[in-house]
């Protein structure tokens, strides 16, 4: 579904300020797989999500999206194929838009006709019960701006537009580390469900390792641009937090041993 062959992208290179951000890293994701990515910061796992969003071109290696390649197709070409979902909570939605016109620009994203933001009964009832499914009270203040809602039920309805569009791969970056530990928990519970009733094929950049574990069925781990450590289906099941503490231990020595047998 989504290949990712040996990309490599370095920011001002050749200058001082050289930035190896992706190092020749592979990753081959199925149709419905949901992988998240932890690593240290710097490590590359935004540069990864804007590589895949077309955000950054890539300077080598190539990327494909149902076998189509898609490297050289720009952000805007790419919208059709790619939700996405970032950490700020004001990203993801327009402000100066009702919620029930957010949702339905979402709902038009991706066709070439249709309504706009014209509502039909049947639009506005699909509304009213997908965002009772939240369970935050938002299917009564359909006239109501964005602009007005808490970052926790912005991010709540970011997901649920992601999930109207039916992208054809979901990057959700750090979409829950800006809010208090309640709404991340409520918006990590509904990611769950928004993926799995999508059938969503998922990224999930997270600084938080029971999230990486809680959710999705497969794990990475970055360090300065490459994969480091990655974990099945069958191995994600039985892993703990401990043992991911232990593999990023295991970096580090790594690095030290490297340094050490320079000098
Ligand atoms: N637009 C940019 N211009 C220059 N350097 C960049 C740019 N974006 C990322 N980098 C550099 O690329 C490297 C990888 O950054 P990236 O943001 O992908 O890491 P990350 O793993 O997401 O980190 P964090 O967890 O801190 O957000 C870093 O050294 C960073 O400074």
């Amino acid at each position: 579904m989504l290949n990712i062959d040996r990309i490599s992208k370095t920011f001002f290179a050749g200058t001082i300020n050289e930035r190896k951000a992706l190092v020749d890293l592979s990753l081959r994701m199925d149709e419905g797989d949901f992988v998240t990515v932890i690593g240290s910061n710097g490590a590359g796992k935004s540069t990864l999500l804007n590589a895949v969003a077309g955000r950054y071109t890539v300077d080598t290696g190539e990327l494909t999206i149902d076998s189509k390649p898609v490297s050289k197709l720009k952000e805007y070409q790419r919208a059709r194929y790619v939700g996405r979902v970032f950490q700020d909570p004001m990203a993801g939605t327009a402000p100066d838009l009702t919620i029930e016109q957010n949702l339905a620009l979402a709902l038009q994203r991706g066709k070439t006709r249709g309504l706009g933001l014209g509502l039909t009964k049947a639009r506005r009832d699909l509304f009213l019960e997908e965002l009772k499914s939240l369970e935050l009270g938002l299917e009564n203040r359909l006239p109501a701006k964005v602009g007005l809602l808490s970052g926790g039920q912005r991010q709540a309805l970011s997901l649920l537009m992601a999930g109207f569009t039916q992208p054809r791969i979901l990057l959700l970056d750090e979409h829950t580390a800006a809010l208090d530990p309640q709404r991340a928990a409520l918006v990590t519970d509904l990611t769950e469900r928004i993926v799995s009733n999508g059938g969503l094929t998922t990224l999930m950049v997270t600084h938080n390792m029971e999230q990486a574990l809680k959710l999705g069925n497969r794990l990475i781990m970055m360090h300065e641009g490459r994969i480091v450590f990655q974990a099945s289906a069958e191995e994600k099941q039985h892993l703990t937090v401990p043992q991911l503490l232990a593999e990023f231990a295991k970096i580090k020595g790594a690095t030290f041993d490297d340094r050490a047998l320079l000098t």
